[in-house]
């Protein structure tokens, strides 16, 4: 592929709170193209897409419902073209494989797919030699919040994770939560070993086991956008790691490294920790 050209981009939920960033994020990328900008609401059909994301001139990409003709122009074009999904759980697995048998490289924002799905999707990548990029959390703060946990996972044995977020998440819990989890339960221990029988007066009181006695605990409020503490407890201390966000930027420069990256994948990639 001829890196002179600039990498076409299809952003799927362009008119999403994630996809007018992104839109923005993409349109001021002197290396990157905005070929196309996804979104199944019907108010905003035929809108240009810069606009809506309010930027002061329009980009002359109309928003459209039509994701695989989108995919298959991209498929066509000199450069390798890169979809990225911020969507929804019930449509994410679908929009991945289509793009990738058009040969479009997708970059996953979107979380809620199961383990299942994610295994599944690695293998159809995998046949197809094709790179595809699944990101629970685009944030820098936030791989640095996890590898800190990581390390002081190996000096407790009991810790909880608390993930909150905006009451329009449509997942719980989190991508970003499970992500954690799976790290800390990858050191090949059990937290929590139980002290007491305990109860659940109300079910889901203490949670939800992700992984070797890790809980997780999700908040939903209006008035949030994405949060999450790591709470490390042992006789006499509590360490806890905390990151918020405040704006949807921070995950630009992610996104941004993550369609730089793609293009040079022939196989699925979890985790922004694993491209930096
Ligand atoms: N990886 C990361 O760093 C981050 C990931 N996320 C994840 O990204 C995803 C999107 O988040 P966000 O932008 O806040 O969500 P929004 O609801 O603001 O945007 C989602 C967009 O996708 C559209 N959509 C919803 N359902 C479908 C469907 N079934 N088929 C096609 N399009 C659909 C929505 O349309 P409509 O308005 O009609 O519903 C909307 O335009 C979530 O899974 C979220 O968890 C969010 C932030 C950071
Ligand atoms: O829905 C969100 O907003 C977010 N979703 C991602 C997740 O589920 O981890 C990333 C971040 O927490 C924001």
């Amino acid at each position: 592929m001829n890196s002179q050209y600039p990498i076409p981009v299809v952003i799927n939920g362009a008119a999403g709170k994630m996809g007018r960033e992104v839109v923005k994020a993409v349109s001021q990328a002197t290396d990157l193209t905005l070929l196309g900008a996804i979104d199944r609401n019907p108010e905003h059909q035929g809108k240009d897409a810069g606009e809506l994301a309010g930027l002061p001139e329009p980009l002359e990409v109309p928003i459209t419902d039509q994701l695989e003709p989108m995919l298959a122009m991209a498929g066509q074009e000199r450069q390798i073209g890169v979809m990225v999904d911020f969507t929804h759980p019930s449509t994410v697995y679908d929009n991945i494989r289509s793009a990738i048998a058009y040969g479009v490289r997708p970059v996953v924002g979107t979380t809620g797919l199961s383990s299942t799905q994610i295994q599944d999707l690695a293998e159809f990548a995998d046949k197809a030699s094709t790179g595809c990029l699944m990101i629970p959390n685009f944030s820098i703060g936030m791989v640095l919040l996890q590898q800190a946990a990581v390390q002081a996972s190996q000096y407790f044995d009991h810790v909880e994770i608390i993930e909150l977020h905006h009451n329009q998440k449509a997942d719980a819990p989190s991508g970003t939560a499970l992500q954690t989890a799976q790290m800390l339960a990858e050191l090949g221990k059990t937290f929590n070993p139980p002290q007491v029988e305990e109860t659940e007066k109300l079910p889901g009181a203490r949670g939800s086991v992700a992984a070797e006695g890790i809980r997780i605990h999700s908040v939903r409020l209006p008035g949030l956008i994405a949060h999450q503490e790591v709470i490390f407890g042992s006789a006499g201390q509590i360490y806890t790691l905390r990151h918020d966000t405040s704006d949807r930027a921070c995950y630009m420069p992610g996104v941004l490294l993550a369609i730089r990256k793609v293009v040079q994948l022939k196989s699925l990639v979890y985790g922004l920790e694993k491209i930096l």
